[in-house]
């Protein structure tokens, strides 16, 4: 079993009551694991944790929390040989969804006493690593708003998503894709290095964390019965079948909105540059995750 340091998130996920490191102990502990619990104590605290717990000689370096949580983590663990282990206890755990790592906590830390682990890609947006999802559009702007709403959950996440349909506007956006120019209109333009954004919603279904490509989903705008549409063909799996979106698949792009736009990196939403540069780097630094 390899030595683990947990990183905790107590922020993260609607089910903050649960005592976790006593939950640790009881199924972890259990099965004889040497490992460490360390918890963060404000937003970006992961990375320096991660970082330090892989210079202290811990093979893995879990992430309990959702994907804000794992893309930290995961930063901090970039250029290091420590492998990323994921404990979902987030809202929306796209990442762990995607890699169908158990909900339930004593099957993921089943999982992690017994690891198989593999390399995966990671985009980079304007500088900022990624695992899943990054963006531009009414996603980042839900993702901003949701930030500040005092709670988390599914639930504040669609009261949010209502509330702000009805005032959002598309941005105009030039985006240069591997090359290839698109002048458009843009509702949201995801950038996909996993699926799905969490909680089952896949933006972008055939992405692959192991092919060296980003896939690139375009709505230009939202009408009611395209959200319907866009809606249920996330929900099913869909989405590319529907005629509700485009979808590209790139190295790289370059994207410039018309009016200055937060951009979205899982869970974490970041200034109004007026250039975002992407790209995907196919398991550039040892990245294994279980
Ligand atoms: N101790 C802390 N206090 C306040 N914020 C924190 C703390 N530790 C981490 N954070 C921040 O909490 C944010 C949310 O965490 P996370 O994304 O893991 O949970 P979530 O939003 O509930 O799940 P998901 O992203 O899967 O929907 C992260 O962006 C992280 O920077």
């Amino acid at each position: 079993m390899p030595k683990t340091c947990f990183i905790l998130n107590p922020t993260a996920g609607p089910s903050r009551h649960h005592d976790m490191p006593a939950l640790i102990a009881r199924h972890f502990g259990a099965l004889e694991g040497d490992y460490e619990i360390r918890l963060t104590e404000y937003a970006g605290h992961a990375v320096e944790l991660a970082r330090m717990a892989a210079a202290d000689g811990f093979e893995v370096v879990a992430a309990i929390g959702g994907d804000g949580t794992i893309n930290e983590v995961g930063r901090g663990l970039l250029g290091t040989t420590a492998a990323l282990g994921i404990v979902p206890q987030g809202s929306g755990n796209g990442l762990a969804r995607h890699l169908k790592v158990p909900l339930g906590l004593p099957a993921a830390l089943r999982r992690l006493a017994t690891p198989d682990f593999s390399r995966m890609d990671v985009g980079v947006i304007n500088g900022h690593p990624f695992f899943c999802t990054a963006g531009l559009g009414f996603d980042a702007h839900v993702s901003q708003h949701f930030a500040q709403a005092g709670s988390r959950g599914l639930s504040t996440y669609l009261r949010v998503t209502l509330r702000e349909y009805r005032s959002y506007r598309p941005v105009p956006v030039r985006v240069e894709l591997d090359g290839r120019i698109e002048e458009t209109n843009c509702y949201v333009l995801a950038f996909a290095n996993a699926s799905q954004y969490g909680n089952n919603a896949y933006i972008a279904p055939r992405a692959d964390l192991r092919d060296g490509l980003l896939d690139v989903c375009l709505i230009d705008a939202l009408p009611v019965v395209r959200a319907l549409k866009v809606s249920l063909g996330m929900a099913l799996g869909n989405l590319p079948q529907s005629n509700a979106a485009e979808y590209f698949r790139c190295l790289g792009a370059t994207s410039r909105p018309g009016r200055p736009s937060v951009f979205t990196s899982m869970a974490t939403t970041w200034g109004t540059p007026l250039s975002l540069k992407l790209s995907c780097c196919r398991w550039p630094w040892r990245l294994p995750c279980n």
